[in-house]
């Protein structure tokens, strides 16, 4: 993927080949008919062909958002979108003075990011056309769980679209992404284009930051999953009550036609009961009553595990996924049972899963084998849960095995689970290496001195063995793992996953867990598998 793309041809990608215009009075109309106050400064027969929120991504036509932000007001930047072509300006009174004095027109609203998902709708016609929405959300496994249910609508031959932390791809051109769940007015742009392109069903990956910053809003799911909820973000959300509350508003009937939720944990039920959408609840434990549908049967089938899910009236699914970690199975049910409530038919949603194996998809930087012997594996794992579960999963049978682990935690962001994460290494692995993740403009020091303080503080408690070590920068750390391990030991490197640059102190360097593994395995002997099969078959593994 071309790495110089700009923010200007980058937004041109999330755009509708074919403009149609709308005028800032036809904008004034829907905003009076839904209640909002409005006012336009000039001429409202003005037309705009697109909407965007950056001034350095303006498109010429476009209607500039000049929002309020937490570090700026958009008005400041009213002048520079105009002189790259904004043929008008939304803002608040906040922002009307500068505005007003770039020279075209502007629409005045009370709140801007309260309109912008509607707006963004009427520019792109998106309120009257767009493909079948599966929506993701809770903490871990979105991901994982999206690219699967693409893979299972493509099985179905259904033409599919996705948009998450790896990638966007609209059919078959994939676009870098930038945020998991871009802006609005992008993300409408992106419908329509998916739209030309013939795409009939995307996934997409619905973060907290995004119903916070209402950047869904004016789109419609079909169908939205719950995965789980566990520590993440407090810096954002404050408290987990909040955080929850945030991913509720998902599963509202003016977002969400349905809703299927897991219900392996106490916020999964309370979300169960407070969606007002259509809800199926799924459990990983069959014995759990209440639920509609439950996993069951889970038998080991090479990386992965077969299972069966059991609902109402004794029907009963059968599948697999090749992706190690049970917590894989309980993402490959959920977005079974999503494609499921979405309308298809139970028989020709089982021929496909038999046919085209679609649930053993290669999700980049989750739980991705770079070598068998030692295994060593690249996970994405930045919270405290997701690395319980990943590092549970790769504990070998085999007596004298060691697990080694290779992490950090992110700088700028939510520091409490720093210590956690620490005492989590300690628990699950013999050897906690802690290492640089990205620590952007933060000092990288005192976030491995977090991390580490917590591993130590949790042998102490608890009288464990494990070995707590301090390495930096991430490639040594790595080296360093390899250069203990034996065959018979497993290294997880975790928390970047698919990442290719990591941001220390403000500056991006080039850093690639999966490519210094490879590198790192070689120089010791050992053989990584080649960089295009990672992929798993459980054809293969029997
Ligand atoms: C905390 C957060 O999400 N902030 C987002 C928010 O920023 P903000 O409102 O504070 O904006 P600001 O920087 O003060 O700027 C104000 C306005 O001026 C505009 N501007 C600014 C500079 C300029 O030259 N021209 C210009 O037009 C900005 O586009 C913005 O509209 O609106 C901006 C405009 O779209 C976003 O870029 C920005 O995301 C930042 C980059 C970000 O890092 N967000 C992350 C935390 C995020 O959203 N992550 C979640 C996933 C988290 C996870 O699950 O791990 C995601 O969905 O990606
Ligand atoms: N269902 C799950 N429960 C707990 N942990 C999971 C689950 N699925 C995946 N994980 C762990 O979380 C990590 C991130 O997975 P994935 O990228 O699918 O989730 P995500 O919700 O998209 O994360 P993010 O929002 O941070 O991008 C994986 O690498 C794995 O370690």
């Amino acid at each position: 993927m071309p790495q110089a793309l700009t923010p200007r041809s980058a937004e041109a990608l999330l755009r509708p080949l074919e403009k149609s215009t709308t005028s800032l009075t036809a904008m004034l109309e829907y905003l009076h008919e839904t209640g909002r106050g409005a006012n336009i400064i000039g001429d409202g027969g003005t037309t705009v062909t697109g909407i965007c929120l950056d001034s350095r991504a303006v498109q010429p036509g476009d209607i500039y958002i000049a929002a309020p932000g937490a570090r700026f007001h958009g008005a400041q930047f009213a002048q520079a979108a105009v002189e790259t072509g904004a043929a008008a300006i939304l803002t608040d009174i906040e922002g009307e003075d500068a505005a007003s004095a770039a020279g075209v027109p502007v629409l005045l609203v009370e709140q801007v990011r309260e309109v912008i998902g509607e707006l963004s709708a009427l520019v792109y016609g998106t309120d009257e056309a767009c493909p079948e929405l599966f929506g993701l959300t809770g903490t871990n496994g979105k991901t994982t769980t999206s690219y699967m249910i693409r893979s299972v609508l493509r099985a179905l031959g259904r033409e599919t679209g996705l948009v998450g932390t790896i990638e966007i791809a609209a059919g078959d051109t994939p676009i870098p992404s930038i945020l998991t769940t871009p802006e609005a007015p992008q993300l409408h742009g992106l419908m329509a284009r998916m739209r030309e392109l013939g795409v009939e069903a995307a996934t997409m990956e619905v973060s907290s930051h995004s119903l916070s910053y209402r950047r869904v809003d004016g789109l419609r799911f079909a169908v939205s999953g719950f995965t789980n909820l566990t520590q993440d973000h407090l810096d954002l959300h404050g408290s987990m009550q909040e955080y929850f509350e945030t991913k509720a508003l998902l599963f509202d009937l003016e977002r969400s036609d349905r809703a299927v939720i897991m219900v392996d944990d106490s916020w999964g039920l309370e979300m169960a009961r407070q969606a007002t959408a259509e809800v199926w609840t799924l459990a990983s434990d069959p014995a759990t009553t209440g639920a509609d549908w439950v996993i069951d049967n889970v038998v080991p089938a090479g990386l992965g595990h077969r299972f069966q899910l059991r609902g109402p009236d004794g029907t009963v699914i059968e599948t697999a996924t090749g992706l190690p970690g049970d917590f894989n199975v309980s993402n490959a049910a959920l977005a079974v049972l999503m494609v499921l409530a979405s309308g298809v038919d139970p028989a020709r949603l089982q021929e496909a899963l038999d046919r085209a194996n679609p649930l053993t998809v290669e999700v980049p930087g989750r739980m991705q084998v770079i070598a068998e012997a030692p295994a060593s594996i690249v996970d994405f794992a930045h919270n405290p849960d997701a690395l319980a579960r990943a590092l549970s999963s790769v504990r070998s049978a085999e007596p004298g095995s060691r697990v080694i682990v290779v992490f950090g935690a992110t700088g700028e962001r939510d520091a409490t689970k720093r210590p956690i994460m620490g005492a989590v290494a300690a628990q699950h692995a013999d050897v906690v290496i802690v290492t640089d993740d990205d620590p952007h403009s933060e000092d990288p020091a005192p976030i491995r001195a977090a991390v580490a303080a917590g591993a130590r503080a949790e042998i102490q408690a608890h009288g464990l063995l494990s070995e707590v070590r301090e390495i930096h920068p991430r490639a040594a750390a790595i080296a360093a793992a390899v250069a203990m391990a034996g065959e018979r030991d497993t290294i997880l490197v975790a928390g970047r996953g698919h990442e290719v640059f990591q941001e220390v102190m403000g500056v991006n360097l080039e850093l690639d867990d999966r490519e210094e593994l490879r590198r790192a395995l070689l120089a010791h002997g050992f053989s990584p598998l080649a960089a295009t099969s990672d992929s798993f078959d459980p054809a293969d593994e029997g």
